[in-house]
């Protein structure tokens, strides 16, 4: 069983990533970007002003499949539940808004469809849903209204991909408490595992 956290920055995922560790020891809990040089490659890239967004994107692809191919594909293998803290639906989303002015048509369908022949689709995603100017705020960042206005692509991204795929997709309200949050998310979870 594949579960993933997905939302803006801010959002709160990280926040309950790390509550649900107490929830559910014997689940694989990892992340993306993850902790390997691919790993490092993208906070590379995150940090460079001038990176080129379509090598961007694949940077973080190969993370992802490596992430795949060493973490996730294995867990599952062996019969775990895997919780992952991000996933594809963030590339989509925001490599989806990165590419939305370059000589690419439809970015988010572009970035799906590299990833389709070889991802694996989460059996649930928990979509952390919270308004971009919230979202800005709690993450901090540089310029709060430049960030706003590139998390509300993101969000409309988000929206595209819940209306695609409702079934896969529960969407929480992360505006209220962190403990409120962390209930809500528990009881989806409690659900299906
Ligand atoms: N439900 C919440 N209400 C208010 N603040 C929150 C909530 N959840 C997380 N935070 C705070 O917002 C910031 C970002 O949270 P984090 O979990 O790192 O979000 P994300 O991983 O989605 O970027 C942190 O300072 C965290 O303490
Ligand atoms: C996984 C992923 C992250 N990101 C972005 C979202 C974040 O701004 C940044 C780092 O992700 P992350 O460390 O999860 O940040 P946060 O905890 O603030 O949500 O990378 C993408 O643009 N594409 C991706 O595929």
């Amino acid at each position: 069983m594949l579960v993933t956290l997905e939302g803006l920055d801010g959002s709160g995922k990280t926040t309950v990533w790390e509550s649900l560790q107490e929830t559910y020891p014997d689940a694989v809990f990892t992340r993306e970007p993850t902790e390997s040089w691919y790993g490092d490659a993208v906070y590379r890239s995150i940090n460079a002003d001038d990176a080129d967004p379509l090598a961007e994107l694949f940077l973080y692809t190969a993370d992802h499949a490596d992430h795949l191919s060493r973490v996730v594909r294995p867990a599952l293998a062996d019969g775990d539940v895997v919780i992952s803290d991000r996933y594809s639906d963030s590339r989509y989303a925001y490599q989806g808004a990165t590419l939305a002015d370059g000589e690419i048509d439809d970015p988010l369908d572009y970035v799906r469809s590299i990833h389709e022949p070889f991802t694996r689709r989460p059996d649930l995603t928990i979509y952390l849903d919270i308004d971009p100017e919230t979202a800005a705020e709690r993450s901090g960042g540089t310029n709060k209204f430049e960030r706003a206005a590139y998390l509300r692509q993101v969000r409309d991204n988000y929206e595209r991909l819940i209306d695609a795929d409702p079934e896969r997709f529960v969407r929480i309200d992360a505006s209220q408490s962190p403990e409120a949050v962390a209930t809500a998310v528990r009881e989806q979870l409690a659900a299906i595992l």
